[in-house]
């Protein structure tokens, strides 16, 4: 029985995680978990699953919750609780499916109490990849990859030899928006863009996937977990989402993984590794019925976002953070329809302007660079 801490369980990995779970009670038990605001999902996942610790987002939440959840369910609350949950001292390993670079404490803080991690929170490694990485390193804890082209990665590296590698090849949708010209883009709104044409995700996830700030965000989250330089790193645009992800080895053979656009399967396999279970989706992966995949190249100046991601993790240092931070507010804007989604790249690209990169920041660097940023763009909406 593996026992699980799960940030961020009311969301769609969240949602998800529990799931596999519930499929495989005999394998799994989730004993803390977090959420954030929907307290009602909170606590009926609390019945459901009995955590021994559940964590809400603020003091007001705790109110409402703690005499909702079952006897033998601790309930915290805020930055502290989310800590909790993530070094609960019974679990193995922890889920991290918050949203945001709020997950960046966390799972400093798990990797510390030698938690294996299973990471689908892309904005922490954006943020503070050599930290989390270097801390992994020296506390000999796995980060296993949740996102699903980086599941594929690292299913197609099963048993390689990673000085092998010629280069990574990531696979992109397109996202909502990939059949408009730039100039169709100027009149589009939030439910469009919330409208993915393969997965169903959080809500800021699906405006990134449309942005294909999703994709830069990927790259860079790739580059930290595979550690590959980004002049071998490659996106290429396959609208049907059924390869994953590829990798190129020195010999040219090319590995791919595929499957339906379900995102149980890198969850589970994340909590199985290096086993397998039984997948719980009687959708099969049918290629004579689907027929054709396609294939296409990049436009770095039709996905501007994506340019400036490649951008910001070349250059290092504190880029990445600035362009995490600030795609964080932009997109929290747009969503609130006091943004143009034109102009999320816009204020992304007048933040990284106007940074002056800090080399081989600390933890302190980080934070007073991520808050600043909000400021800003903060400041540059309003
Ligand atoms: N969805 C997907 O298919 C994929 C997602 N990812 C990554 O996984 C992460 C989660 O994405 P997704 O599940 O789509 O996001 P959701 O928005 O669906 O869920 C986010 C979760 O985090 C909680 N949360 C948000 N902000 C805070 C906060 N400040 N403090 C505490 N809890 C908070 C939410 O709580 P509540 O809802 O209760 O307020 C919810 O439980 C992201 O980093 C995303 O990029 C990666 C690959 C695929
Ligand atoms: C499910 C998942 O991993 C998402 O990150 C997905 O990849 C989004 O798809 P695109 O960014 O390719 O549209
Ligand atoms: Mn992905």
């Amino acid at each position: 029985m593996k026992l699980i801490s799960l940030l961020g369980a009311t969301g769609s990995i969240g949602t998800q995680t529990l799931d596999v779970v519930r499929h495989h009670r005999q394998e799994f038990k989730v004993v803390a978990m977090s959420t954030g605001r929907n307290i009602d999902l909170a606590c009926e996942q609390a019945h459901e699953f009995k955590p021994k610790l559940l964590s809400v987002q603020s003091k007001d939440d705790y109110e409402k919750v703690r005499h909702h959840v079952p006897a033998e369910t601790k309930v915290v609350y805020g930055e502290e609780g989310l800590l909790e949950v993530a070094t609960y001292p019974d679990s193995v390993i922890l889920v991290n499916a918050v949203l945001g670079s709020v997950g960046l404490g966390p799972t400093l803080a798990a990797i510390e109490a030698g938690k294996t991690i299973a990471i689908a929170n892309k904005e922490t490694l954006v943020t503070a990849g050599h930290i989390v990485t270097e801390a992994a390193k020296a506390h000999q804890v796995s980060l296993l990859p949740v996102d699903s082209e980086h599941s594929a990665i690292f299913q197609a590296l099963n048993g390689e030899n990673k000085r092998e590698i010629e280069k990574l090849i990531l696979t992109a949708s397109g996202g909502s928006f990939r059949d408009l010209s730039r100039d169709e883009l100027k009149e589009v709104t939030v439910e469009q863009a919330l409208n993915h044409p393969n997965w169903s995700m959080g809500a800021k996830i699906t405006i990134d996937s449309a942005t294909m700030m999703n994709k830069g965000l990927e790259v860079i989250e790739a580059h930290w977990l595979f550690d590959i330089p980004y002049e071998r790193i490659e996106v290429v645009l396959h609208k049907e989402s059924i390869i994953h992800s590829m990798v190129e080895f020195v010999d040219h053979s090319v590995m791919a993984q595929l499957g339906t656009p379900d995102m149980r399967v890198p969850i589970q396999y994340a909590l199985t590794y290096p086993k397998r279970l039984a997948g719980q989706s009687d959708e099969r992966l049918n290629l004579s019925e689907i027929g054709k995949l396609h294939f296409a190249q990049m436009d770095p100046k039709r996905f501007r976002c994506m340019a400036l991601a490649y951008e910001a993790g070349r250059i290092g240092g504190t880029m990445p953070t600035v362009l995490n931070a600030a795609n964080e507010v932009a997109v929290a804007s747009f969503l609130d329809k006091r943004l143009s989604f034109l102009g999320i790249e816009a204020v992304i690209e007048q933040a990284l302007e106007r940074h002056h990169v800090i080399s081989g920041p600390t933890l302190e660097d980080i934070k007073a660079v991520d808050e600043e940023t909000r400021a800003f763009i903060r400041s540059t909406v309003n």
